[in-house]
């Protein structure tokens, strides 16, 4: 479980990019986070991969206070996965390689200069990218894949190497409806099956209201709506 309390970001002599955001996340959790370009959801999704510190506020991972200076930070990074939106795979590997080899957040130098693996792990990539639908694609190299089998290898990626929390940064833009659909489909089984919390920037379209439990709405840095189970109304969609 994931908590937040009036997290605030300044830009050190510069603008206050996050002010006073608060929320919670349990396990199992799909949350999409909107807002127009420049609110501050990138940043709010770096704040919680420990990849940018904050300025005050609170950080709470399973109830223990969580900072990027502190001593379970190497452990909260490998549990709490960002994958960009241009999902950064080795584009010269096969989507199991990547999968195997892990991301640098996540793998030893070892193992990705080396490219060397244990057997068990060779099987739990391929579970992983079966329960992806693509386990016929797991000799493909990168290069050969689709934007949204890429996203998924990301995924996949992720979650072998002991994801507990996904951070998602538009994974479905510029991917065609079906492509976007799958991704998105995956995720939310995931959420469901395996109770992985997955925070999601989904500006675009419906597809928050389609697939989140949970739409946080942000606004030059602030929070400005937080909606369960339901569509945002005209009225929230001009907050936005
Ligand atoms: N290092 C930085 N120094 C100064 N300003 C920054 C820095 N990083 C981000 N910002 C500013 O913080 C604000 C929020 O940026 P952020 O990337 O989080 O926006 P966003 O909502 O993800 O936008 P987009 O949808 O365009 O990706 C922007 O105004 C941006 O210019």
């Amino acid at each position: 479980m994931i908590h937040i309390a009036h997290l605030k970001k300044q830009i050190p002599a510069g603008p206050t990019v996050l002010d006073d955001i608060s929320f919670r996340a349990d396990d199992g959790e799909f949350i999409a986070i909107k807002g127009a370009s420049g609110s501050g959801k990138s940043m709010l999704l770096k704040c919680l991969a420990l990849q940018e510190s904050w300025t005050s506020g609170t950080y709470k991972v399973d109830g223990k206070e969580v900072s990027t200076t502190g001593l379970g930070r190497y452990r909260i990074r490998k549990e709490i996965t960002l994958i960009e939106e241009k999902a950064s795979l080795n584009l010269r590997r096969t989507a199991l390689k990547n999968v195997l080899i892990g991301s640098a957040a996540q793998a030893s130098i070892f193992r990705r200069v080396t490219g060397m693996v244990r057997s068990d792990d060779y099987m739990g990539a391929m579970d992983m990218l079966e329960k992806l639908g693509l386990l016929d694609k797991a000799h493909n190299k990168a290069d050969q894949l689709s934007g949204g089998e890429r996203q998924r290898v990301a995924i996949a990626r992720a979650l072998v190497h002991g994801a507990k929390v996904l951070l998602a940064d538009e994974p479905v833009s510029g991917l065609d409806p079906h492509a976007a659909d799958k991704v998105l489909g995956d995720l939310k089984q995931l959420c469901k099956q395996q109770g992985l919390i997955v925070i999601a920037v989904m500006h675009q379209g419906d597809w928050a209201e389609r697939y989140a439990d949970r739409i946080i709405g942000l606004n030059a840095g602030k929070q400005v709506l937080q909606v369960s189970g339901r569509r945002l109304t005209e009225r929230e969609k001009m907050l936005l």
